[in-house]
């Protein structure tokens, strides 16, 4: 049986490869391709001998997709931010960092409160580009951001997901909108269906985002993106609010994204010892420096090579914690010194060190401390010709790539990935017209399901259209009243164009996160996404418009005659576009607070008059009196 082990493993490490690290992520590949066997008969027939190490076969997705390898590295990367326009004066956030996340790895960015862990996050993925310095590379080439962000995803903090879309429909449009032509439709149902699966949402695919729990929802945020199956995963404190439970439940789900040879990238606050165990590689920021960059394993020995002996009932990360923010006395700058700001990397995992991760994992997962988010277990259902993790042990990979073990090639040479030729992608999957359309289809749908809104803009419209037709009664063939007929114009106009512009200006800075995340993930532009949002609102505007127009027109006895109706119909009509579309630009500059101020400020002439008149409700000649703003010809 050993002997047969020793051959599967021989044979498993054939294909070669140019460094240890990359035989034992290899390895983990083609340990995740076997499971995968057991999984999904259609991958059946992935065998041990003929998997090539460039590619792996995903457990999301079993049905031939390969995942791109990206190493992200950064050298003297630095962050100032100018503290306002006015004030030149500027901080330094992050300072002369560097480090290397590597393909395969599951990495924690740590350090206290304020360390730059959010700042680093942003610049590595691409999300600020503005007051950096420093050299960022993929796969050892300068990072060209046209083609690194098209291979990545970014996930914030903020989980904002749509709430009244399902966890089904809100994939589906993902799959749409970021698989684009590439798969057919039942190919994406097939890939939605797995990611659901595997992500342990898929029972509540039915249940709308807005009543998940904070923990599934922080799932599909990462499902969504995991759609396209992107290479690079960033994420920022995919944990925070979620119990230790859902915490390592979420965390064991990125080690097997890591596996799988996607380059995971997470802040994390406060790891349990469990979680802590997971996770490949440790960057760990005090001050904007690095005080520790290394293996999770190497952590403790670290300390005591520092004289900081670890207490061994303390969780590792707290003890590190606690030392950033000086429990101990100031011990950062001996930290920074001895890590070169990140440049050391002798604390870096070795083969054997992968394999013990991946054994705890193992272990985890069969005494149930972790609790897999897909059903089929991770690593205990193997078939009896697959070697199990405790079997592959007994050969280290550093025998293998020493040439030690016999048949194994001694200088491997896997062939480099060229990021260059990687990404020449399109930045979006879908073509536009298919973005608007998808887009088209989620927003009626929103709005469909948001009847409220849409009830209480044609009610207000309705309200007003009798109050402003009521208190010009029949004067449109009273050619005393030429005054008053230009004012209920005027107020007509007024108020089609206030609701419009308050509308969207309010609306459009609470859907900001959302637009920006999809945005910046490359889901679609963000003319599509105006045009679909202008589109979608146009019967709901066409509606309110006529509803005001004809009930106005005639309780106030304009000239019933077609083009004089339909002239002024377009006129309202065409201001309420207008005032929409300035309403769209206000609220993508503005926040909520300050659009309100603004509208009411803007429109406060309007609200003035409008009660004045009201006041003067019973009489014309009155309103024309008390009227501040009155127009009087000659
Ligand atoms: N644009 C900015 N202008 C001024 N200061 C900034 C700016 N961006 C970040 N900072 C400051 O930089 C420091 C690091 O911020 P960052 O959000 O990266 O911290 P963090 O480590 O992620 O903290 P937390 O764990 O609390 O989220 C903080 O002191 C923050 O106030």
């Amino acid at each position: 049986m050993e002997n047969e082990n020793s051959e599967n493993l021989k044979m498993a490490f054939a294909p070669s490869c140019d460094s240890q690290t990359q035989g034992v992520a290899y390895l983990r590949e083609k340990r995740l391709g076997l499971n995968l066997e057991l999984k999904s008969t259609a991958s059946t027939s992935m065998s041990v001998n003929n998997a090539t190490p460039t590619t792996t076969t995903t457990v999301f997705s079993s049905r031939n997709t390969s995942i791109k390898r990206i190493s992200i590295g950064f050298t003297n990367l630095s962050y100032n931010s100018k503290k306002s326009a006015w004030n030149k004066e500027s901080k330094k956030i992050l300072d002369n960092l560097n480090g290397t996340f590597k393909s395969g790895e599951l990495t924690a960015i740590m350090g206290p409160s304020g360390a730059g862990k959010s700042t680093l996050l942003n610049i590595i993925s691409g999300y600020s580009v503005f007051n950096v310095t420093g050299d960022i590379t993929i796969n050892d080439k300068p990072r060209d951001i046209k083609t690194f962000l098209p291979q990545s995803a970014y996930i914030t903090q903020d989980t904002d997901l749509h709430p009244l879309l399902s966890v089904a429909e809100a994939m589906n449009f993902s799959a749409n909108l970021k698989i684009g032509p590439k798969m057919n439709p039942a190919q994406k149902k097939q890939r939605v269906r797995d990611i659901l699966e595997a992500i342990g949402l898929y029972k509540h695919r039915h249940t709308r985002s807005g009543n998940l729990s904070g923990g599934q929802r922080k799932r599909l945020s990462i499902a969504l993106e995991l759609v396209s199956n992107p290479p690079v995963l960033i994420l920022d404190e995919p944990t925070s609010g979620l119990d230790s439970s859902t915490s390592n439940q979420c965390i064991s789900l990125l080690k097997k994204l890591a596996l799988e040879g996607r380059t995971i990238i997470c802040t994390i606050h406060q790891p349990s010892a469990l979680a802590f165990g997971m996770f490949d590689f440790l960057y760990t920021i005090a001050e904007g420096h690095c005080i520790y960059s290394g293996s999770t394993q190497l952590v403790v020995p670290f300390l005591s090579e520092m004289g900081l002996c670890c207490p061994e009932s303390y969780n590792p990360a707290d003890y590190l914690m606690e030392i950033a923010t000086h429990d101990y006395g100031y011990q950062n700058d001996r930290l920074i010194a001895r890590m070169k700001n990140g440049c050391n990397t002798s604390y870096r995992s070795k083969g054997a060190d992968d394999l013990a991760a991946l054994m705890v994992v193992e272990k985890h997962m069969q005494s149930g401390l972790i609790t897999p988010v897909q059903s089929p277990k991770l690593i205990t259902q193997l078939s009896a010709e697959v070697p199990r993790l405790s079997q592959i042990k007994e050969v280290s990979t550093s025998t293998i790539w020493e040439g030690k073990a016999s048949g194994t090639p001694k200088k491997p040479n896997l062939p480099n990935f060229d990021p260059g030729h990687l990404c020449r992608r399109e930045m979006y999957a879908s073509p536009f017209h298919k973005q608007l359309g998808i887009l088209l289809m989620r927003t009626f749908l929103i709005l469909w399901r948001d009847k409220s809104l849409t009830f209480t803009r044609i009610t207000i419209h309705l309200i007003m259209a009798l109050l402003i037709g009521f208190l010009y009664f029949g004067i449109g063939n009273d050619g005393a009243n030429a005054t008053n007929n230009f004012k209920y114009i005027f107020y007509i106009i007024m108020f089609t164009m206030y609701t419009a512009f308050a509308l969207i200006s309010v609306k459009l800075p609470l859907e900001f996160p959302i637009i920006s995340r999809e945005h910046f993930n490359r889901w679609y532009s963000l003319r599509a996404y105006y045009i679909a949002l202008t589109l979608a609102d146009f019967p709901i505007q066409l509606m309110c418009t006529f509803f005001i127009v004809v009930i106005s027109y005639c309780l106030t006895g304009q000239p019933l005659e077609i083009s004089r109706f339909l002239l002024f119909f377009l006129m309202v009509l065409l201001a309420g576009l207008v005032a929409q579309s300035v309403g769209l630009v206000v609220g993508a500059s503005l926040n909520v607070t300050v659009s309100l101020i603004d509208i009411t400020i803007f429109f406060l002439r309007f609200e003035f008059q409008t009660i004045i008149n009201l006041i003067n409700l019973s009489s014309h000649s009155t309103v024309q009196s008390l009227d501040p703003f009155s127009f009087r010809p000659g």
